[in-house]
């Protein structure tokens, strides 16, 4: 019998998959090609039984009682992030264009516009942004953010590999960790990039806002944008997490930002989330609005 000699590559009904463009805890991401439109998108591929094993039981038991049931599990946070993008419609947020789920297959496939340009900036680097780019990017990022927040949605894993650039503007990615900004007593701490994670992080529930902890990733993210590196970083979580909370903001030695470029920064990465800069703050500040 002679197997007829498979395709080199994985054909998923009108898309056929090509090279990985980004890869993360999540999964893989890779470039797909539409036989029916001539277009390419970015394929988000995930794994429902990875998603379940990450949520340690196998698929959380529903709370029995009214409220604040336990976070979701990795696997429902994608229906809730599936949800959450279909109906949401802004510029400088991604859209998705189709989900393909099959329940018999493990594999979820998110299709997404493609963004050519990829992230805003791949860092640790040496070559960091200008200011004049990265308050190009930053301002995208923050109407993208903004309009989140409005539909009373918390990112909560803004970084630079989240921001990215397609038809000369910033869209914003991923909202594989957003919570809801109304859930009250939502886990606070575990979700999100440790290096961009807010101090508060940490915090009770109670005491962690959203919106606050969106405006220190950006501004780790505009730190990263304009140095080309974190602000802090650790050998481990807990001591990434203490350095945050004890550490003053310093800049690289050879790096000299402009006066309303380090005042922004420190409103930003304010380590108070009660003082910390808002978002219509930092739009309104003279560096964003020069
Ligand atoms: C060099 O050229 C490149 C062009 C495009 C890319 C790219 O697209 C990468 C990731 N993409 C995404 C990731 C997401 O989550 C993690 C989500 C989401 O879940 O919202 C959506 C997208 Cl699109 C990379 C390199």
């Amino acid at each position: 019998v002679s197997l007829a000699q498979a395709p080199g590559y994985v054909q998923l009904n009108q898309y056929r998959l090509l090279e990985p463009i980004g890869q993360g805890s999540y999964g893989i991401v890779k470039l797909a090609y539409n036989e029916e439109d001539d277009t390419h998108y970015a394929m988000k591929i995930l794994s429902k039984r990875k998603l379940m094993r990450r949520a340690g039981l196998f698929g959380r038991a529903p709370p029995r009682r009214p409220g604040p049931g336990p976070p979701p599990s990795p696997l429902q946070r994608v229906y809730r992030e599936i949800a959450v993008l279909k109906k949401l419609d802004h510029p400088n947020v991604v859209k998705l264009v189709e989900v393909l789920d099959d329940p018999a297959e493990d594999h979820l496939y998110l299709v997404f516009q493609l963004l050519e340009g990829g992230p805003v900036i791949d860092i640790p680097t040496e070559n960091p942004l200008s200011e004049e780019l990265s308050r190009r990017y930053i301002r995208d990022a923050l109407l993208g953010v903004e309009y989140l927040h409005y539909q009373r949605i918390a990112h909560r894993d803004i970084k630079p590999a989240n921001l990215l650039l397609g038809e000369g503007r910033v869209q914003v990615a991923d909202l594989g960790a957003c919570g809801e900004l109304a859930a009250a007593g939502r886990v606070s701490g575990t979700v999100g990039t440790p290096a961009f994670r807010a101090p508060e992080a940490a915090a009770p529930a109670d005491k962690y806002s959203g919106e606050a902890a969106d405006i220190w990733s950006l501004g780790v993210t505009l730190y990263a944008m304009v140095t080309g590196k974190v602000p802090w970083v650790g050998s481990s979580a807990v001591e990434l997490q203490r350095k945050v909370l004890a550490e003053p903001l310093t800049y690289p030695p050879n790096f000299q930002p402009s006066k309303q470029l380090r005042h922004l920064l420190s409103r930003m990465l304010d380590k108070d989330p009660a003082t910390r800069a808002t978002l219509q703050e930092v739009k309104d500040h003279e560096w964003i609005t020069d």
